[in-house]
């Protein structure tokens, strides 16, 4: 059962439970996998190549359709879902896309203010091929916080990005997620982004929960002790050598 901040059981967010899924006869991908996220919890999910992360994360975005009936799965009901790539329309204006889909006669302002947000003010009447990488995630970002989804999902995010935009990336989502609070699943191939940004981590293998592991550093720099303590643990359990 989930607890919140202070001890107490809360519902979950979001509750899977025996999911099951493959695309061939031969074998699973996910192997009756179960998996509670408390509100407003961050975790990040990690695994191998081909474990079944992406697999996880759009089933619970509603994007796989045969999923049904292999499993239970709860989710909130407003759910956002970032991607590697922006996928900003790109025939719209940034705040256009922002606030593609959103009523309401306060919906630009609203869009402007989520553009203020991750620091693209005065961006909005941009192309998204005026943007660089970075900003493209930014204003995803700003897309799907506007929504004030209960869940956000997050399939690699950072992946295409240069190491410093991924740490300022890093800060930046750290602190949209301590404003906003959603519940959060972050599907990442870097363990040290995991450790920095979750308070979970969870790792995958063979399509169930192999690690699960609470981040409870106060200090989330990469030179900490503790941090370096975890970060060998995981590699350990993905077969990788931490010096390696
Ligand atoms: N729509 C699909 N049709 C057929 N096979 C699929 C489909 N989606 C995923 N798979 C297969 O399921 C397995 C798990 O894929 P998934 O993308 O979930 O892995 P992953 O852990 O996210 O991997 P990576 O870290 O490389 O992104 C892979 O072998 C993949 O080829």
């Amino acid at each position: 059962m989930a607890t919140d901040a202070r001890g107490l059981t809360t519902e979950p967010a979001v509750r899977v439970r025996n999911l099951h899924r493959s695309f061939t006869k031969d074998g699973g991908v996910l192997n009756g996998l179960d998996l509670d996220i408390a509100p407003g919890e961050f975790v990040a999910l990690i695994g191998r190549s081909g474990t079944g992360k992406s697999t996880l994360l759009r089933a619970l975005a509603g994007l796989d359709r045969d999923v049904a009936g292999h499993g239970r799965i709860q989710v909130p009901e407003s759910v956002s879902v970032v991607f590697q790539d922006s996928r900003l329309l790109p025939w719209k204006r940034v705040l256009d896309n922002v606030v593609f889909g959103l009523r309401g006669a306060d919906a630009a302002d609203r869009g402007r203010k989520a553009l203020a947000e991750v620091g693209l003010a005065g961006r909005e009447r941009a192309w998204p091929y005026q943007l660089s990488g970075g900003e493209q995630q930014r204003a995803s970002l700003a897309r799907s916080l506007v929504r004030e989804p209960q869940l956000l999902l997050a399939d690699e995010p950072f992946g295409a990005l240069d190491a410093l935009t991924r740490i300022r990336m890093h800060a930046l989502l750290r602190r949209l997620c301590e404003t906003h609070r959603p519940a959060v699943l972050l599907v990442t191939h870097d363990v040290d982004e995991a450790i920095v940004l979750a308070d979970r981590v969870i790792l995958l293998d063979a399509g169930v929960v192999d690690t699960d592991v609470r981040v409870e550093l106060t200090n989330r720099s990469r030179s900490d002790a503790g941090f370096a303590e975890l970060r060998s643990l995981l590699l350990d359990r993905l077969g990788v050598a931490a010096d390696a």
